[in-house]
């Protein structure tokens, strides 16, 4: 990877939450990189600390929440901008303009009480020099090009009067009209079925490609990932376990946690007769976790005396970065 073809870079981010019970390490040492017009599927069983993740770039973890540690560098045009220490004025900036943000339920960042174009114009006017006729106009434009019939009607609709389909593409529509280099998408076609789901794909795919922004998807469903990423990252308890090319890493998984998540999903990597097999275990309570490699007691490979004390490191290899104690020696 050329680091000129780097848009953001993530450095042992850790996010953790301070409760009562104890300390949850939502996100315990991410390191990650998204290319500029590329397509990163962020991908893990629920609870591995994605959301908390791609929250903590626009620093919208709230409070017990809060980041511990790490660095995050978007590289903008003007230069690179550290967003982990980044005054809240820059970041408010950045939102929208630079980094938009799409989530699985559009009425959690569509405001109720407004209609939804109005919520678009309020966006392209914080960020663009424009009177409000002309970022009505850019409203309209987004709504029909994210494929909402009648623009010039629907720009007038409250988000309550569409379906959820549509409110998806609304959502869309707000998330680019002020063209951001990154969209990042969390689940965002999982409440919906899966015609619906297959169309909001293709839509951020032709987006994509006319926009040539990059897309961070964090979905749990590998099949949603197999579809549209370039690049692939595989989470585990608030780290990355696996990270590289989406096609190699379904092609031939090499953490056993990537193994164990494609042998538990249909069709992907398996004859269709072969029977699906579930992860053994099941994901620990969120302060308990295990001494060493963080997957060891699920682990097939674990090595008894090594992986449940020694944490792994980020292995370098040729076409991916694993973080596993069996590829120790390789490296
Ligand atoms: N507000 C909060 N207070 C306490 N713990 C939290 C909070 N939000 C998230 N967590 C914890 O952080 C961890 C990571 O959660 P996160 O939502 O990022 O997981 P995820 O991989 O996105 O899963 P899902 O798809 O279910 O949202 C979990 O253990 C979760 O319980």
């Amino acid at each position: 990877m050329g680091a000129d073809d780097v848009l953001l870079e993530i450095e042992d981010l850790r996010t953790h939450f301070l409760l009562d019970d104890g300390v949850v390490c939502a996100v315990d040492g991410v390191d990650l990189r998204v290319r500029k017009g590329e397509t990163l599927a962020i991908v893990g069983e629920s609870g591995c600390g994605k959301s908390v993740m791609a929250r903590s770039i626009l620093r919208l973890v709230d409070p017990p929440g809060h980041i511990e540690g790490g660095r995050i560098t978007l590289h903008r045009e003007g230069g690179p901008v550290e967003l982990v220490g980044a005054h809240r004025r820059l970041l408010r900036q950045i939102r929208w303009r630079d980094i938009a943000m799409v989530f699985q339920e559009p009425m959690a960042s569509l405001s109720l009480v407004h209609t939804i174009g109005s919520q678009i114009v309020e966006a392209v006017r914080l960020h663009e020099n424009v009177g409000k006729a002309a970022a009505r106009r850019r409203a309209i434009e987004m709504l029909d090009r994210v494929g909402i019939p009648m623009p010039q009607r629907r720009v007038d609709a409250y988000p309550f009067e569409l379906s959820g389909g549509m409110r998806q593409r609304a959502m869309i529509a707000m998330a680019l009209s002020c063209r951001p280099s990154l969209l990042i998408a969390d689940e965002p076609t999982t409440a919906l079925d899966v015609t619906t789901q297959a169309q909001i794909l293709e839509l951020l795919r032709d987006l994509q490609a006319d926009f040539g922004m990059a897309i961070m998807l964090i979905t749990h469903d590998l099949g949603v990932a197999a579809q549209v990423a370039d690049s692939m990252a595989v989470m585990y308890l608030g780290r990355v376990v696996e990270y590289g090319a989406a096609e190699q890493v379904l092609a031939a998984p090499r953490h056993p946690y990537t193994r164990a998540l494609l042998r538990s999903m249909p069709r992907l990597g398996r004859a269709s007769r072969t029977r699906l097999t579930a992860i053994k275990g099941m994901v620990p309570p969120p302060y308990a976790r295990p001494d060493g490699c963080p997957f060891h007691p699920r682990c097939d490979s674990v090595v008894a005396g090594k992986c449940d004390v020694v944490l792994p490191r980020r292995i370098p290899m040729a076409d991916r970065e694993v973080s596993c104690l069996l590829y120790e020696e390789e490296a």
